[in-house]
């Protein structure tokens, strides 16, 4: 059965009532608000989390520390309180895990359990029991976590920590922050030093938010340029505040809208701007996109700046893989913005994006088809040819399979303000995993 014909789908629209305009805030970054979570609950004290993101994925990762011991409660002015059983501390929850549709939870999760003498039994929904989990199940075996999954590798699966671990030193063989960060998680309760060696650079919110509660963390670079992370394991994790920066992944879309919707003038205010995270927007200024920064600072060890967005003529690039792992979240947005440039855009090195909450490259590939744009499918990545600027057709009342991936649901709903007849986008429920309030603000920017 096809996750797009689920039953209580909630099925929407999307068509321009006029320019985005004025200012918007983003909540909080998805990947920083995890870790804030378990670092405190792994800290000794009380840490305050201001800006967290309430969205379906971090509330997973909430609930499951909360299931293994910490106290985590949201204030009433929304900031978060967490108070840790400190590090080693977990304690065996009572029941199953519900990662509900979150890879990062799961993956990290993972990494803090197997350095614990505790069982834990991870679920999660249809398009999480897809995605592969042996990236991790590989290194934390060697850790001594014992795994049984579903065939493939995929959840559910049942995970049994060990009491006497043991310091890896682990090479990633893929780009991915979310292995990195299961192996550093682990290496927390790990007597000795726990060494990740990065070749390709990813997201470097672990180390940064690691070393701010407290832990010995060293960065170096090898001869090859890879970056080798070593962690010095049972440290006392000191609780800390914490201030969010708005996630650069969330304001993408609005970003994008901006540029394609005639008339537009947007200012989103407090991005962050980690250079790990930042490409798109430089990608998007390299196709002609005016995105200009304002007051750049930095907020809770992050940079951070107000984005000045106007709409643009936009033009086709070849965008360079190496900038992959500091977009890979995203190209789904890329690809509608590519869909109405003037000329051809070529990506390439995305294999990654086919193991997300759906295989990326094809759902887009497929959505934006239905909206009337030419698209050509290859093994790594699109090749777009863009209308130079005029809307797409739209798919009218033809929906959109968006797989539960709520960043195919939010791409094609910006495609569907860039088009005649609107976008129909089959559900909208997955948004709220990463982007509770995206609707809300379309409304009050003007767009719909
Ligand atoms: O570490 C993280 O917070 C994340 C890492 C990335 O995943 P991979 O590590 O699988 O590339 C990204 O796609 C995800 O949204 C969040
Ligand atoms: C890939 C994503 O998240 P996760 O891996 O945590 O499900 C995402 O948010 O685009």
């Amino acid at each position: 059965m096809s996750t797009s014909s689920a039953p209580h789908a909630l099925a929407r629209r999307f068509l321009a009532k006029g320019p985005l305009t004025g200012r918007i805030r983003v909540p909080g970054d998805k990947s920083i608000s995890h870790r804030s979570i378990m670092l405190g609950a792994l800290a000794v004290g009380e840490t305050r989390v201001t800006g967290l993101l309430e969205g379906e994925d971090v509330l997973s990762t909430a609930a499951a520390m909360r299931a293994m011991g910490a106290t985590i409660e949201r204030q009433g002015n929304g900031d978060w309180l967490v108070s840790g059983v400190g590090v080693g501390g977990l304690l065996q929850p009572a029941g199953a895990l519900d990662m509900g549709n979150s890879g990062t939870s799961t993956r990290l999760l993972m990494g803090l359990v197997a350095s614990h003498p505790i069982t834990t039994c991870f679920v999660g929904d249809a398009s999480l029991s897809k995605r592969p989990m042996g990236r991790v199940i590989t290194p934390l075996s060697q850790v001594g976590a014992a795994f049984t999954t579903y065939p493939g590798g995929r959840l559910p699966l049942l995970e049994t920590g060990t009491d006497t671990p043991v310091p890896i030193s682990y090479r990633l063989p893929v780009a991915s922050a979310q292995v990195k960060s299961a192996v550093l998680l682990a290496g927390l309760n790990t007597p000795g030093v726990t060494t990740v060696i990065e070749p390709v650079p990813t997201r470097d919110h672990s180390e940064r938010m690691l070393r701010g509660f407290g832990a010995a963390l060293t960065v170096d670079i090898d001869e090859d340029g890879a970056r080798i992370i070593r962690l010095v394991g049972q440290p006392e994790l000191k609780a800390q505040d914490i201030v969010v920066p708005g996630d650069p992944s969330s304001a993408a879309f609005f970003v994008v809208a901006a540029l394609l919707v005639p008339g537009s003038d947007l200012v989103v205010e407090n991005v962050g701007l980690n250079p790990t995270r930042a490409a798109l927007f430089d990608v998007l200024r390299l196709m002609g996109g005016q995105i200009e920064e304002i007051d750049r600072r930095e907020v809770g060890g992050e940079p951070v700046a107000d984005l000045h967005v106007r709409a643009s003529t936009l033009h086709g690039i070849e965008v360079d893989p190496a900038v992959v792992p500091s977009m890979v979240d995203e190209f789904p947005v890329l690809f509608v913005a590519a869909a109405l440039a003037e000329g051809r855009t070529v990506t390439s090195g995305l294999e990654e994006l086919r193991v997300k909450e759906s295989d990326r490259i094809s759902a887009m590939r497929a959505a934006l088809h239905l909206a009337g744009a030419r698209v050509e499918e290859t093994a790594d990545g699109l090749i777009i040819e863009g209308t130079g600027g005029k809307l797409l057709n739209g798919t009218g009342n033809a929906a959109v399979a968006t797989h539960l991936d709520h960043r195919i649901a939010m791409s094609m709903a910006v495609a569907g303000l860039a088009s005649q007849t609107g976008v129909t986008v089959d559900d909208t429920r997955p948004i709220a995993t990463s982007f509770p309030v995206f609707e809300h603000l379309l409304s009050e920017v003007g767009a719909v």
